[in-house]
């Protein structure tokens, strides 16, 4: 399979690079950065001996021209951008960029009638498996257990709540029977009164070089539940970002997710 990389100098598109050179069935097709970055028009393997033979541009049309998908971990404006690209080429795009608002969504929703979307605020099996435990024990417990959703990343992360603290709020709403639009609370501060029933609240953390870590507390009466998940090397995503890619090969137009990806839905 031909993969094309986009944000290909980021800490994600490094990680793409070397994940796909390990993969026997997928070869680098092309990569692209944004324009006015220091390595367009250079040869990728001078920066990424993985990357050798493929032009960086920051034409995204070019970039991916003649691929079978793009992968695709930049920023939201990026991403929208690209998939109009991809599907105009008919190219699958496998996105795991984070901290879309609605109006970037309705955008890609547009571009899933066209070509497979996987997009998944976190590519990695453990997340994904979480996502559904989230959902069961929220639907098992009532209101008199509050959701707390904490996230911790490196100093780096420019959005918050993290995509997979979003993705882990949604699966307790799920599981609650509830929109999480409405009855979430992002962070306290100041006289914020007592907690209100039915909340989920979400805390992030940023500092040093923490890749990833989260946890879904649930405090109820007497007792604290307390579901985690951490997550130790990038690696993790790029391979799972690769599966997802791999897995649209004669995939119908949709918008789907790491669930479909897995066989977990
Ligand atoms: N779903 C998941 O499993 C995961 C998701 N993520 C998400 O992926 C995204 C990227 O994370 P990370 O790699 O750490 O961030 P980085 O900032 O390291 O990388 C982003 C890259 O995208 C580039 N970029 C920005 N705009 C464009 C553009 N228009 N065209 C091409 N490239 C562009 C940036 O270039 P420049 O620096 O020059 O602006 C940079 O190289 C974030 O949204 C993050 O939350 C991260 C890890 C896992
Ligand atoms: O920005 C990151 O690094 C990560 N972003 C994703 C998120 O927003 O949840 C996934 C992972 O936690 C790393």
């Amino acid at each position: 399979m031909k993969i094309a990389v986009t944000g290909v100098s980021g800490r994600m598109g490094r990680m793409l690079v070397d994940a796909v050179s390990e993969t026997e069935d997928a070869t680098l097709h092309g990569a692209i950065e944004r324009s006015g970055h220091d390595w367009v028009g250079r040869d990728l393997g001078e920066i990424l001996p993985a990357g050798s033979g493929v032009t960086v541009t920051d034409d995204p049309a070019k970039g991916i021209a003649g691929a079978d998908a793009v992968i695709d971990f930049t920023a939201p404006d990026a991403t929208v951008a690209l998939a109009k690209s991809a599907a105009e080429a008919g190219v699958a795009h496998v996105i795991g960029t984070t901290g879309f608002d609605d109006s970037h969504i309705a955008q890609l929703d547009a571009c899933a009638d066209r070509i497979a979307i996987v997009r998944a605020g976190n590519m990695s099996l453990g997340v994904n498996l979480l996502t559904q435990l989230v959902r069961q024990v929220a639907a098992s417990l009532g209101v008199e257990y509050d959701i707390e959703v904490v996230e911790a990343h490196h100093r780096h992360k420019v959005d918050a709540p993290s995509g997979t603290a979003l993705m882990l709020g949604e699966a307790a709403a799920e599981g609650r029977g509830i929109s999480l639009s409405g009855m979430a609370d992002r962070a306290r501060d100041g006289i914020t009164g007592p907690r209100e029933a039915g909340h989920i609240g979400f805390h992030a953390i940023r500092g040093g070089d923490i890749i990833g870590a989260h946890d879904v507390i649930f405090a109820g009466p007497g007792e604290t539940i307390t579901i985690s998940h951490a997550a130790t090397d990038r690696q993790l995503f790029a391979k799972g970002a690769l599966r997802a890619a791999l897995w649209t090969v004669g995939k119908a137009p949709g918008h789907y997710d790491m669930l479909d990806v897995l066989g977990l839905r």
